[in-house]
């Protein structure tokens, strides 16, 4: 590698590992000895694919605070604020905890509450999820569903089921989820009055007895290519609509499968592959380019 005496050169900074879940990636600090807490400005750098590292989250994971907890986790979306929840996040973090220490159960706490996390192959981890909260002050809408009228539609994105898994979702169904611009669409309702702390919009097509094709506008902002809170979402939005009835359902979106199933009170297990991209160093403020 190169030599020198500046301080990047040398291989300073702070480590980290770069890995997805079906494409939705994240940047992945291990804060759990010496703590990580950029500031936003420094978060949405780390995240910009151009001029940082690139990803749809920085993860940062600190030691445990609740009982039983293995770690937590700390979920940073790309402008700096802080997500509750990320299941794709939540089992590529859980994924790297147990091969580092064999062990083929995790409880991860996150600010959305403490997910169990299961080894299920090689590369291949499933969470279960608790219940999913209906109220629209739960999601949070600025007002019941029913009275929220045409600020939670544009053209073909109406009557949508909003449901927090974790984290606030809502789904719209289509008849046909690639024939449509979904970042032009779900924009104006994401950033719009309905939605007091914006929502992640998925649009969904039901593809089969036990298929949900589906896409994710992400808040605050991104088209990801995959979502495991968003596939929870659509599968008890499908369910609750009728439009689907199995207990376990395949949810395909642009990066690759989740499936989801689904159990007593709603409780839901998720299940998918993890991956690991690159490892690397984030240089310190005053080294890293402007
Ligand atoms: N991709 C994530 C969801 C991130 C949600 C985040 N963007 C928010 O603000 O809630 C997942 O696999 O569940």
């Amino acid at each position: 590698m190169f030599r020198g005496d500046r301080r990047f050169l040398a291989g300073e900074g702070t480590e980290f590992i770069k890995c997805h879940g079906l494409g939705n990636d994240f940047v992945v600090v291990d804060g759990r000895d010496a703590g990580f807490t950029p500031p936003p400005e420094f978060i949405r750098w780390i995240c910009d694919r151009r001029i940082g590292i690139g990803g749809d989250q920085l993860l940062v994971l600190e030691p445990g605070r609740a009982p039983g907890a293995t770690f937590r986790l700390r979920i940073y979306n790309v402008d700096g604020t802080e997500a509750p929840a990320c299941f794709n996040a939540t089992r590529c973090v859980a994924w790297l905890v147990m091969e580092e220490s064999g062990q083929e159960h995790v409880l991860v706490e996150t600010v959305g509450g403490l997910i169990a996390a299961r080894r299920e192959g090689p590369r291949r981890v499933s969470l279960k999820i608790g219940r999913p909260q209906w109220d629209w002050r739960a999601i949070p809408l600025a007002c019941p569903l029913e009275e929220a009228g045409a600020s939670l539609e544009n053209g073909p994105l109406r009557d949508p089921v909003a449901v927090n898994v974790g984290n606030p979702h809502l789904v719209y169904f289509v008849p046909e989820r690639d024939a449509l611009d979904v970042v032009a669409l779900a924009d104006p309702i994401q950033k719009g009055p309905g939605l007091p702390e914006q929502a992640n919009i998925g649009v969904a097509e039901i593809a089969g007895e036990a298929t949900i094709r589906l896409v994710v506008y992400e808040r605050p902002g991104i088209l990801t290519l995959a979502c495991g809170s968003g596939a929870c979402a659509a599968t008890l939005a499908a369910r609750r609509r009728g439009l689907i009835s199995a207990d376990a359902v395949t949810v395909e979106m642009p990066g690759g499968t989740l499936r989801v199933e689904v159990g007593e009170g709603d409780e839901l297990t998720l299940t998918g592959d993890v991956a690991v991209s690159f490892s690397g160093r984030i240089p310190s403020s005053d080294t890293r380019p402007r």
